[in-house]
């Protein structure tokens, strides 16, 4: 069971202050991390992968900063945005390098293409992908290290309904495995049906951490706590 934490957690570029002192716990369980655009969650993710450095506080994952992770695709996946993966290549050879740079067996391969359902289209050049497959495909990506805690950004993002619906069975399943998964989402309605938690930021603060079930109705909370209420 590993816990994220946010410690105060802050991030100003120049004049925007784009994250102010972020403090929580995240649980095993599916928690959404929701707000406006521009509310933060993206630099929040960036900050807790290591990828930008907090101007003040910090982020650890099972007691460790990212950076400091020995091995950290076995501790936490991720997935940011579904691209950046090499057109020219199949599915199959992405995920071939990035488990032989990762240092993972390479039987994980088969198997995460399998829970992706990309198994029939694994030996497809990247570059001819609809957004969906690329989405999947970035979730195989985060599943390789078979690790404890999941990060993903608006991870729905392309899916049809029938992808939704097996995102939501995913995601609750690594959750029944006592997994860390911490999802960004603008989907309300969908994020009802999926998490256990909900954290709603706005101008970089945090307005709400707590179980979705303490919100009566959470597009009206969302409305309200994010000042967007008509
Ligand atoms: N590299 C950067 N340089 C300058 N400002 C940035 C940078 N990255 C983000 N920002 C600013 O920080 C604020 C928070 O942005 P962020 O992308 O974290 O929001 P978000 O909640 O993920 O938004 P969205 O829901 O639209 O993806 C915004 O005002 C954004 O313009």
């Amino acid at each position: 069971m590993t816990d994220i934490e946010l410690r105060g957690l802050t991030k100003r570029f120049r004049t925007v202050a784009a994250v102010r002192d972020l403090t929580c716990t995240i649980k095993p369980g599916v928690t959404g991390f929701l707000g406006p655009n521009g509310a933060g969650k993206t630099t929040t993710l960036r900050m807790l992968l290591g990828l930008i450095r907090p101007t003040a506080g910090g982020a650890v994952i099972g007691g460790r900063a990212y950076r400091d992770l020995a091995r950290p695709r076995r501790v936490v996946g991720a997935l940011l945005e579904a691209s950046g993966f090499h057109p020219g290549r199949t599915a199959r050879q992405h995920l071939l390098a990035t488990a032989e740079s990762a240092g993972l067996a390479r039987s994980r391969v088969d198997l995460v293409l399998d829970e992706v359902d990309l198994t029939a289209d694994a030996n497809r050049r990247v570059g001819g992908y609809s957004l969906g497959m690329r989405q999947r495909l970035g979730l195989a990506g985060a599943l390789l290290g078979d690790p404890e805690v999941l990060i993903l950004d608006e991870p729905a993002n392309g899916l049809d309904p029938a992808g939704v619906a097996w995102l939501r069975a995913l995601l609750r399943s690594l959750a029944g495995q006592g997994r860390t998964v911490l999802i960004s989402s603008h989907v309300l309605a969908e994020v009802q049906q999926t998490v256990d938690r909900v954290l709603i930021v706005d101008d970089g603060t945090l307005r709400y951490a707590g179980p979705l079930t303490d919100l009566d109705n959470l597009e009206s909370a969302f409305l309200r706590l994010t000042g967007s209420a008509s």
